[in-house]
């Protein structure tokens, strides 16, 4: 973006008026994020009220393969994250039409689906059932989903929609980490669950419409981003969700385009990029792109997504890396996981992103709800 018109559109004046900020958000998406801690509550009490227990059988799965898309299967991600590296088992997220032909009767299968009618996720759940998967199915209740479980006996988990499934992200997640817990495959305690919903409940309070963007680390971090092209990179593999957790937001609250990886891969290709033309320096460029590169408003802005938990050679990685970008005329804004617990850790960065993107939504003027452009394809490929 770049020129007059970009200028007009990025209005970061109307972050300091709560009542145009409720103006620019008629589908009430700053509330919907500000749930997140209540629906880490709710979603406790849902899956004990679920049978859960019912999952634990006295055998372990070969293997946990969770079935979504978009801001269901990212429930997934946040799984295998906190479950981390020593989960003895593995979880993989299938987001797609086809179950994996390895994936049979000694797995277990997590449907996840909001609405409970994803195409995608019904098909490959239908294989699941085909195949005498163990299954759990998280959504909502009267749905195909919901039937589908029902038909195998299934533990159905049913899930009330706060809005949009990406901001119901705690209440499709948390019974996933409970089933893990029930299965002996990970440590969450209830301490941790609670501790994880008070540092959200901090982090809304901080990120408030009435809080002026220089205490609320949402808004400044969209007025930073805001015109920029923004790339994220999280420290582990876990901020590596967190990451791709920034992309998805930009792309569905913020209408905006967003580049995510995870160090140390990016330091294998992305790197590259401090050096060309988004990079801000013009290197190599004619006169008509050096003008544009000049602009700072077409310029890569790297967000460093810090995890606490980095392996040594990650931390002289980011390290150098922020160094590089610097260098190069790269804008650099670094946010640190709060907490010790995996769950904790994913979770803070997640708030803050979710946060952030929607006041960037509300800065380029931009209804951060609606995704019309995926309700545009579904309609014409129905
Ligand atoms: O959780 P559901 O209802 O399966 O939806 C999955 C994804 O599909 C969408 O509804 C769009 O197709 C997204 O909003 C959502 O992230």
């Amino acid at each position: 973006m770049s020129g007059p018109e970009a200028d007009a559109r990025v209005n970061p004046g109307v972050l300091e008026d709560p009542e145009a900020i409720a103006a620019a958000d008629p589908g009430d998406m700053l509330r919907q994020v500000a749930s997140s801690a209540a629906q880490i509550r709710e979603a406790q009490l849902a899956t004990a009220e679920a049978g859960i227990t019912r999952l634990a059988d006295g055998t372990r799965p070969r293997a946990i393969v969770v079935v979504g898309m978009g801001g269901s299967a990212i429930s997934g991600d946040v799984l295998a994250a906190v479950a981390g590296p020593g989960c003895p088992v593995p979880i993989v997220t299938v987001r797609g039409y086809r179950l994996p032909g390895w994936v049979g009767a000694a797995d277990l299968v997590m449907a996840v689906s909001c609405s409970g009618g994803t195409e995608e996720t019904l098909a490959v759940t239908a294989e699941a059932v085909r195949r005498g998967c163990r299954l759990l199915c998280v959504g909502a209740a009267d749905s195909p989903l919901a039937a589908l479980a029902a038909q195998v006996r299934g533990v159905f988990v049913p899930v009330r929609s706060v809005g949009q499934p990406r901001a119901t992200l705690w209440a499709l997640a948390v019974p996933l980490i409970l089933a893990v817990r029930e299965l002996g495959l990970t440590e969450v305690s209830d301490e941790v669950f609670e501790a994880t919903a008070s540092r959200l409940e901090d982090i809304s309070n901080r990120c408030r419409p009435s809080s002026e963007s220089f205490l609320n680390p949402g808004k400044q971090l969209a007025v930073d981003l805001a015109g920029a092209v923004p790339m994220a990179w999280g420290t582990s593999s876990l901020a590596g969700v967190a990451a791709y957790r920034f992309a998805c937001q930009c792309n569905e609250n913020a209408k905006y385009p967003a580049v995510h990886g995870e160090l140390p891969e990016a330091d294998h290709n992305q790197v590259v990029a401090f050096d060309g033309f988004f990079a801000g320096a013009g290197r190599g460029a004619d006169d008509f792109f050096r003008d544009r590169t000049d602009d700072p408003e077409t310029r890569l802005h790297l967000l460093v997504l810090r995890d606490t938990e980095e392996h040594p050679q990650v931390v002289k990685r980011r390290e150098v890396s922020v160094e590089l970008a610097r260098a190069r005329g790269v804008q650099v804004t670094e946010i640190m996981a709060e907490g010790d617990h995996p769950l904790e850790r994913i979770a803070t960065l997640i708030a803050l992103i979710d946060y952030a993107t929607v006041y960037l939504a509300i800065a380029l003027g931009v209804d951060p709800t609606p995704v019309s452009a995926i309700q545009e394809l579904k309609a014409r490929i129905a």
